[in-house]
């Protein structure tokens, strides 16, 4: 019984610590910068950058959401979404998570160092302090622009994978940086109107508090529209071919329908089914750029 109760103890603090790194998101994450990996070279990754080039930018964001997990843990706390967390409940302690954090970040810094080069290990490090320093200490409370400049560090990893690849940074990562800087404002702002009250409640300044709900909708609609055409730039400077161009032309098409659902305010619950279609329209989009990069590589 003893050990039964103990055993229950240790995982339910395992998990309380892997929720740190929110690994959903890392996850999400890890899918964008393989495809930047895959699609930099045509004779193949070495295996070492793969899966240590991986997990190294996966420890540095975890690091960095464990990072916010601290500093975020009062307003979490009155937050319904987030109340639970680790923090917010005091079930992990700030200078525990803190020191988890460093752990992370010291080990992902050390593989990417290693195994990839100190280029991705710079780009990794810029990512982390600009999601754990910059969006999350500063940004997140300043502005109602904080996840649209925010957002360029969530949006990294294509480059981070490419350049573990390669070595250098160039035109086509960007490109890929760019569709998923394009795509966070609809991605978050859908949530916002979620959960406007709460963020109200703690007193940071989303745009729906700041703006409105029409200002915000409006603001999704256009990046929906921006993403949809950046998303087509991977065929235009023959990055990727018609199988792309066809999966982003109908995710977009169903991204940019959800938004004017949205606009409209004709049904209920279109914020958060806007938000969950962003979710899988740029898991879609990727696996899409992928599949037609080694489809076009066999013909
Ligand atoms: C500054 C940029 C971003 C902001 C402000 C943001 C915001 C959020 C928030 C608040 C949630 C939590 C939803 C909830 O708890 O129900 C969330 C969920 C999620 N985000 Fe983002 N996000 C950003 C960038 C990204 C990026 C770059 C990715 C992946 C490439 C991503 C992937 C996800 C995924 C997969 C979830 C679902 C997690 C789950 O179900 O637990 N996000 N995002
Ligand atoms: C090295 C590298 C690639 C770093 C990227 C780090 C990273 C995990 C970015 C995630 C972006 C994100 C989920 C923002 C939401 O934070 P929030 O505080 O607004 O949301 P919350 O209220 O759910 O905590």
């Amino acid at each position: 019984m003893a050990t039964l109760t103990g055993e229950r103890h240790s995982q339910a603090i395992w998990r309380d610590y892997l929720e740190l790194t929110k690994p959903k998101v890392v996850v999400l994450m890890l899918i964008t910068s393989l495809v930047g990996m895959f699609l930099a070279t045509r004779a193949g990754v070495p295996w070492t950058v793969l899966v240590f080039g991986n997990l190294g930018i996966a420890l540095c964001a975890g690091g960095a959401a464990a990072v916010n997990h601290v500093v975020d843990r009062r307003i979490d706390a009155v937050m319904a979404r987030t109340h639970k967390r680790p923090l917010a409940e005091g079930r992990v302690s700030p200078a525990a998570a803190l020191t988890f954090a460093l752990a992370l970040a010291v080990a992902g810094q050390a593989m990417l160092l290693v195994f990839t080069n100190p280029l991705t290990a710079w780009l990794t490090l810029a990512s982390l302090l600009g999601y754990a320093v910059i969006y999350t200490g500063f940004l997140k409370r300043a502005t109602p622009q904080n996840i649209v400049i925010g957002g360029l560090a969530g949006a990294a990893p294509p480059l981070l994978g490419w350049v573990a690849a390669t070595g250098h940074v160039s035109a086509e990562p960007l490109l890929l940086v760019l569709i998923i800087f394009a795509w966070t404002p609809p991605h978050f702002w859908a949530l916002a109107i979620h959960r406007k009250e709460e963020y109200a409640k703690a007193d940071i300044p989303m745009l729906p508090v700041t703006h409105g709900e029409h200002y915000t909708k409006i603001h999704i609609l256009l990046y929906t529209l921006v993403l949809l055409a950046v998303s087509l730039m991977p065929f235009v400077i023959q990055m990727s071919g018609l199988i792309y161009l066809v999966c982003a032309l109908v995710l977009g098409a169903r991204f940019l329908q959800w938004a004017v659902v949205l606009y409209r305010g004709s049904r209920p619950h279109a914020a958060i089914n806007t938000f969950k279609y962003s979710i899988w329209y740029l898991f879609l989009l990727f696996i899409a750029l992928l599949v037609d990069h080694y489809l076009l590589l066999s013909l």
